[in-house]
């Protein structure tokens, strides 16, 4: 049997009385590519949040990696890697340094840090790049650094929070192939993204609707059961029923 690394069952969150994540229930499989979709203001963050042991729930219960969101997050955020648009690397530091800084902070030893960045540098291209400052990068560039540092200390799974945000599609189609890699790795990977070709990509995708999770399959299964050519039209027939004002 496949080995579960996110065991979900009704979680919720609520923010005084409104329901950000509404009973959310779903398992992700060890090395599975899960995306996780919705609208803006669906509760994905929210969601994410919970998971990776940054926020306590309401009420539900959840294991990440195998352990508890509500008394065990420090495991969590030992066993897992965590990228978003938003948090990322230091623009101040060179890439050698912030691989440096993140590698001590995962708590890799010194000899561990010279061997990841090097096997960085070359997957990357980035061989003569690492001591300039990653401010002066590309952002396609930052966000696959981004991801690699992510991943750095072999984390069990790492969550990703539209981490292709304004990358083109080419830089876009890259990020995804250190993805596959990742996940070829038995690495898990939770990703949310607005971009439906990149949801595609993924071995299953749940969609969130105000605050639930109203469908979660394979994307072949779901343009079938919404009788839809691509994932765009599937995730618009959902997105319409939503009621949430920020959408
Ligand atoms: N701390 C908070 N207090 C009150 N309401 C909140 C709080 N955090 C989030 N919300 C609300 O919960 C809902 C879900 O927000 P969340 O950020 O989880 O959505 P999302 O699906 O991640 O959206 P986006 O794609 O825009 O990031 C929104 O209506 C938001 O305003």
């Amino acid at each position: 049997m496949e080995e579960k690394v996110i065991v979900c069952d009704k979680l919720t969150k609520r923010f005084g009385y409104f329901i950000a994540t509404n009973e959310i229930s779903f398992e992700v499989n060890k090395g599975e590519i899960f995306g996780f979709l919705g609208a803006n203001g669906a509760g994905k963050t929210t969601a994410m949040r919970m998971l990776c042991g940054l926020s306590a729930p309401t009420s539900g219960s959840a294991t990440i990696a195998g352990y508890d969101v509500y008394s065990e997050t420090e495991k969590i955020k030992r066993n897992i890697g965590y990228m978003s648009q938003k948090f990322s690397l230091y623009e101040n530091l060179t890439v050698l340094e912030n691989v440096e800084f993140f590698g001590g902070i995962y708590g890799l030893t010194d000899q561990e840090i010279k061997e990841k960045t090097e096997e960085l540098a070359s997957k990357l291209g980035l061989k003569s790049e690492m001591k300039k400052l990653v401010g002066s990068l590309p952002l396609g560039w930052k966000q696959k650094l981004s991801f690699s540092v992510a991943v750095l200390h072999e984390p069990k799974i790492v969550f990703l929070d539209e981490p292709t945000g304004g990358v083109d599609p080419v830089t876009r189609r890259q990020f995804w192939d250190l993805i596959y890699e990742a996940a070829d790795r038995r690495i898990t990977v939770f990703v949310t993204t607005h971009y439906m070709d990149e949801a595609e990509y993924c071995n299953r995708i749940s969609i969130m609707v105000d605050g639930r999770i109203e469908v979660l399959d394979t994307p072949a299964n779901l343009k079938k059961q919404f009788q839809a050519n691509s994932m765009d039209e599937v995730f618009y027939q959902l997105a319409r029923s939503a009621k949430r004002a920020d959408s």
